[in-house]
Parts: structure tokens; C-alpha cells; sequence
């Protein structure tokens, strides 16, 4: 793992949007994995504002989202096909055509989460997923558990991560108790992951994600130490307890 610190959000949120840029600008037809939350929405500006500013092109860009609630509607604005649209793609020129984010709302569930990673390797695997991290650990809303799954799957949500995204909705009870979210295994078939986390929240958890001597499905995030091209990149206040160790 390549671990970066940066002073704070902004300069973390720059450095990520230039390691896409620069992935991104390689190559034809790039696969680019996206996460919701509120850390990646600095990063997101600062692609807007390449795309605005220096011509950063996505007409040939294809999206794959990791994860979404199960049965919200897509007008909710804590969907995250809303948060999308609002965060990044009405802002770019994603064609409609590129887009792909979990279908909460499918019929055939099931079918839906099989033909989703199936989709992914059809178009050649992802080249790089940008992941944020839970503060018990979890990417994606691949949860602590005994076992975890490798694809694409129903999840249901931890009591902790109800309560940390409730602070996006009106009260605890809305936050929906399942989700569609790429396993384990859809994620580390990514050729490049980028981890993002910021505020002294996540220090804890960071902390104990770089000391790890194991993996462990009690740390899902953990998984990725098997990696071999995974870029951390931390604030200051991310970083500090991983700063005391070492
Ligand atoms: N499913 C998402 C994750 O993909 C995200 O990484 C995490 C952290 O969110 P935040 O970035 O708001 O701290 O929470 C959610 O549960």
C-alpha cells in the first residue's frame, strides 16, 4: 500500500482527482469505479473543475458504482443514483449510456447483482475504484461479519453503519436497512484502488487498517492489504492515530 498524507480535505481531494486524471488521460475506454459518502464529493469537484477548466474529457469514461440502497426511490436525494447526478455526472460529459450504479429498485434483484459484475468483466475489469471507508472498517457496504461476499450481493446494513448514515437522512428509521453492494471480490479484481478518508473519525479505524498483521472479515477493508496497487490517501486528522505508531 502507498500511503499519502495531506495536510487536509482540499489538498487530499486535489491529489485524488489527479491520480484519476492522470489514469483516466491513459487510456481509451476507462473503467472508473465510484463510491458515495461525503468523502469522495471533494474529489468529485475537483474533476468538475478539470473537466470545466482543462478540458478533462469523459465521452469515452465508463462508471461502475459500488453500491445502493435497496428500494429507495431514485428521486430520494440519499439515493445514491441522486447523489450522483447531483455530486458529478450533470456536471461532466459522462454519456447516460456509460453509467452503471446498482439497481435497487430491480425486479429480479438477484439476477441484477450477477449480471452487474458480470457486466464489469465484459467491458474489460475495472482500472481503478475509488473506495472511502466505514469507521468499522467496511468499503463499500461490505460489512464486519464471520464470512464476506465476493460479488455483487444484497447486504444487510450494521446497527453503526445505520447510525453514521443517518445523519444524512431526517430520522434513523428512514436510513434503509439493506443494500446492492460489489462484494470483496468485484473490488479487488479493480487493477488500482484508490482509498480515500478524512476527519478524526475514521483515525481509529485507520490506525488498526495499516497495523493489521492478518486479514480479517472482522475488517473488511483488510482485504485489501492483498492488493497490490492500493493508494491511501489521508487528511491530517485521518491520519493521526497511524502517525502516533509509527
Ligand atoms: N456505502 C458507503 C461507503 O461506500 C462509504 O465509504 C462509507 C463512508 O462514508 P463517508 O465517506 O460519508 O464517511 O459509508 C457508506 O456506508
Amino acid at each position: 500500500m502507498k500511503i499519502i498524507v495531506k495536510k487536509d480535505y482540499e489538498s487530499l481531494s486535489n491529489t485524488a482527482a489527479n491520480i484519476i486524471k492522470e489514469e483516466i488521460e491513459k487510456k481509451e475506454n476507462f473503467l472508473l469505479g465510484l463510491a458515495t459518502g461525503s468523502t469522495p464529493i471533494g474529489t468529485y469537484k475537483e474533476l468538475i473543475r478539470f473537466h470545466k477548466e482543462e478540458g478533462l474529457d469523459f465521452s469515452k469514461v465508463v462508471t461502475f458504482n459500488l453500491d445502493e440502497y435497496l428500494n429507495i426511490p431514485y428521486t430520494n436525494s440519499n439515493s445514491y443514483h441522486y447523489f450522483m447526478e447531483e455530486n458529478l455526472f450533470k456536471h461532466i460529459n459522462v454519456p447516460k449510456d456509460n453509467i452503471h450504479i446498482p439497481d435497487g429498485n430491480a425486479e429480479d434483484v438477484g439476477k441484477f447483482c450477477r449480471e452487474y459484475d458480470k457486466k464489469i468483466e465484459d467491458y474489460g475489469g475495472m482500472d481503478l475504484q475509488i473506495l472511502g471507508i466505514g469507521e468499522n472498517g467496511h468499503i463499500a457496504f461490505n460489512e464486519p461479519d464471520d464470512e464476506l461476499y465476493l460479488g455483487t450481493h444484497i447486504a444487510g446494513l450494521t446497527e453503526s453503519t445505520i447510525k453514521a448514515n443517518s445523519r444524512f437522512f431526517d430520522s434513523i428509521d428512514e436510513v434503509p436497512k439493506k443494500a446492492i453492494t460489489m462484494g470483496i471480490g468485484s473490488i479487488m479484481k479493480s487493477k488500482k484502488i484508490l482509498l480515500l478518508a478524512n476527519g478524526e473519525k475514521k483515525a481509529p479505524m485507520i490506525a488498526e487498517l495499516l497495523k493489521q498483521e492478518k486479514v480479517s472479515t472482522k475488517i473488511p477493508a483488510s482485504f485489501l492489504l492483498l492488493h497490490p496497487d492500493v493508494v491511501v490517501i489521508l487528511d491530517e486528522a485521518a491520519a493521526k492515530d497511524y502517525l502516533k505508531e509509527v
